[in-house]
């Protein structure tokens, strides 16, 4: 029988937080009432892939929580090992053409959306971070990641040229020469590494104190103009926001090209069937 202490608990919970009208079936969004601070659940299991779907999900979240005025945007997952595990390569290998377009599309709009976001934005990285969960943790303002975690931007390691926006989100949070280095090199790094390198700003050591620590970076805003506040963090990524633009088309056409090429097929087969043979052994 449920104590009469975890059910006051409960009730307490339910009364500052609620869930919002179009929060979709792969991304949970919940606004705590006494904050204004909203939270964004991956949830599209086992390993919160991004597919077409996730991405349009993550994109209209973030439009609406940005909408609604909320007083920032904490990201995080549904899975208590994985944040994301990237881009969902059964996009990429042997793809649907429209499809493959549509989920590149999506995924340029969920970075202007995250990384161009007004409000303060922190990632709770409450499980492994490669590629495009890496990318997705970066283009927020603050991150907290929990310990034996790995993050980081491997494409390159899948015979994959990581785009533009990897680039300017490294370039954003570490000194050029270490985010040359771990872009060209595909480096994933440990909890430890991560925060040695200042690729996370803090470790905690579970979800609940991650999304503590997300919540206490955006009430050091509380005093702060909000107008202000993210027109001069425009300001900051403005030119990596023009610069995308301008290269947006061509950065969508080389993708196809990319996966097109037999070569790259092979490889996303292969990589693809390493990763199942790994739980088969
Ligand atoms: C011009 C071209 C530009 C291209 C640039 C592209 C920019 C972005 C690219 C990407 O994001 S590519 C994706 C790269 N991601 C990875 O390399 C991650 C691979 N996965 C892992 O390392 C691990 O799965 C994990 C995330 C650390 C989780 O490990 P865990 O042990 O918890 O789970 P697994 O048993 O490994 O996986 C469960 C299940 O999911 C399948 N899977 C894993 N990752 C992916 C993925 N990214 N896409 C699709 N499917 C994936 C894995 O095969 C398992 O499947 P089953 O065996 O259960 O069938």
């Amino acid at each position: 029988m449920m104590s009469s202490m975890s059910l006051s608990r409960m009730l307490r919970a339910a009364s500052v937080c609620r869930t919002m009208s179009t929060a979709t079936k792969l991304t949970a969004v919940e606004v705590n009432d006494k904050t204004g601070i909203a939270t964004v659940t991956l949830s599209r299991p086992p390993i919160n892939a991004l597919n077409v779907e996730l991405l349009h999900d993550l994109y209209q979240s973030i439009k609406e929580i940005e909408n609604n005025k909320s007083r920032g945007l904490i990201l995080t997952s549904s899975n208590d090992k994985v944040f994301s595990a990237g881009l969902d390569i059964n996009e990429m290998y042997r793809p649907d053409k429209d499809r493959a377009r549509l989920l590149w599309t999506k995924l340029q709009d969920v970075w202007l959306a995250l990384y161009g976001c007004a409000l303060p934005t922190a990632a709770a990285i409450n499980g492994h971070a490669p590629a495009g969960g890496c990318l997705l943790a970066t283009s927020c303002e603050y991150r907290v990641i929990l310990p034996q975690c790995r993050i980081g931007l491997n494409e390159i390691q899948l015979g994959l040229v990581p785009p533009i926006f990897c680039m300017f989100n490294f370039l954003n949070v570490l000194p050029r020469r270490v985010a040359e280095r771990a872009l060209v090199q595909g480096r994933i790094f440990t909890t430890e590494q991560a925060l040695q390198i200042g690729l996370v700003d803090d470790v905690a050591s579970s979800k609940e104190k991650a999304l503590e620590k997300c919540s206490q970076f955006i009430a050091t805003f509380a005093q702060t103009n909000p107008l202000a506040r993210s027109l001069t963090k425009l300001k900051f990524r403005g030119a990596d926001l023009q610069r995308f633009e301008s290269e947006r088309t061509n950065e969508l056409e080389s993708f196809l090209e990319f996966i097109d090429h037999p070569q790259m097929q092979e490889d996303l087969g292969i990589y693809l069937e390493g990763l199942k043979k790994k739980n088969r052994n």
